[in-house]
């Protein structure tokens, strides 16, 4: 570090471990990127072989020079305030030692000055990372605000507005999750509300909303927590029926069809199919994990139900009629 004379010995065993030492910290955090080095004790033990590098040198001075103690002493406090300038407790770690070695060497003779010499950088990092930690909790507020907007927009482009349930979008999503789990057999229901062209015709489009909305509500009731319910199109609903049989996915779809019925929303233009709003169901089952093969044959039979007089069940496999 500093010659206090041209006799000395200049590379000690200290300075020579202070090298050693910051080049294997060097290759250990190459090698091991996601495990942060202890900065704290590595800093106190550079301190302490600084700190035994100043007393090797002063030992070996014919007369001892306040002047070498105190520019050993800036220019330990000038590395360590570039290395951490952010870290307070790293930057007392490293400069304690030296400051204590030479207090001890200039047995307290210039200790004002010394102790001038370290408040002052201490200082200045103090103010420094008061700052830096308001910065740090500002940005992590932000981030937090953030990731929340992030996960609610997520969450609203996955659902549809005037009813609540998954649009294509969210059942996408949650098929990918049923898939991935595996097991058991699904089934896909395709419901369609019967002649609501002709319900908006004459109750309006906003009765029409007040209607899609109600048999919504109803189609979410009657099926499990963990069956997918999406509007799937303007009138048209779809229902995944997961880990189910055929026979209860029917069930179901029964259920559906005569909740919808027992709503008695009056609709007057049905072209004698019922004097109030009902839908039309058709049922595939889930083979194969081919969701757009299923959908295929629940709409067939979606069709087949309509074509057979509206307010009924269909399924591609088996035949039921209400
Ligand atoms: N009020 C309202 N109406 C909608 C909405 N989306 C679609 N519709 C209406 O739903 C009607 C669907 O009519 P069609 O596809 O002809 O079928 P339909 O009259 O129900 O006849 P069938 O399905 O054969 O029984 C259209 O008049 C659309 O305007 C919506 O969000 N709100």
């Amino acid at each position: 570090m500093v010659s206090p004379s041209a006799n000395t010995r200049h590379f000690t065993l200290p300075i020579i471990l202070v090298l050693v030492v910051s080049l294997l910290c060097l290759a250990w955090q190459f090698i091991n990127k996601k495990k942060l080095i202890n900065i704290n004790a590595i800093s106190l033990t550079i301190g302490m072989l600084w700190a035994w590098h100043i007393y090797i040198k002063v030992s070996v001075m014919p007369i001892k020079d306040l002047n070498f103690l105190i520019i050993a002493l800036l220019a330990i406090l000038f590395i360590g305030s570039i290395s951490f300038i952010n870290n307070i407790q790293a930057f007392i770690a490293s400069c304690l030692p030296a400051t204590v070695m030479i207090l001890w060497l200039d047995q307290g003779a210039n200790w004002p000055r010394v102790l001038y010499s370290i408040v002052l950088p201490g200082i200045g990092i103090t103010i420094q990372h008061i700052i830096q930690q308001r910065n740090d909790n500002f940005t992590r507020r932000l981030m937090d605000k953030l990731l929340e907007e992030k996960e609610t927009l997520n969450d609203l482009s996955m659902l549809d507005p005037l009813t609540g349930l998954y649009n294509r979008r969210g059942f996408r999503n949650r098929l990918d999750t049923i898939l991935a789990l595996g097991n058991g057999k699904h089934y896909v229901l395709l419901l369609d509300i019967d002649h609501f062209k002709a319900y908006n015709d004459n109750y309006g489009h906003s009765m029409g909303d007040q209607a899609l909305t109600h048999v919504s509500a109803v189609i979410r009731d009657a099926v499990r927590s963990r069956d997918v319910v999406t509007r799937y199109g303007g009138e048209e609903f779809m229902v995944l029926l997961t880990d189910i049989d055929a026979e209860r996915a029917l069930q179901t779809a029964e259920r559906i069809r005569q909740r919808v019925y027992d709503l008695k929303i009056p609709h007057m233009f049905t072209e004698d199919v019922a004097t109030n709003v009902t839908v039309s169901i058709g049922i595939a089952p889930l083979e194969q994990q081919d969701i757009e093969d299923a959908l295929l044959k629940a709409d067939s039979a979606l069709y087949r139900a309509k074509r057979q007089g509206r307010n009924s069940i269909l399924a591609s496999e088996m035949h039921l009629a209400t």
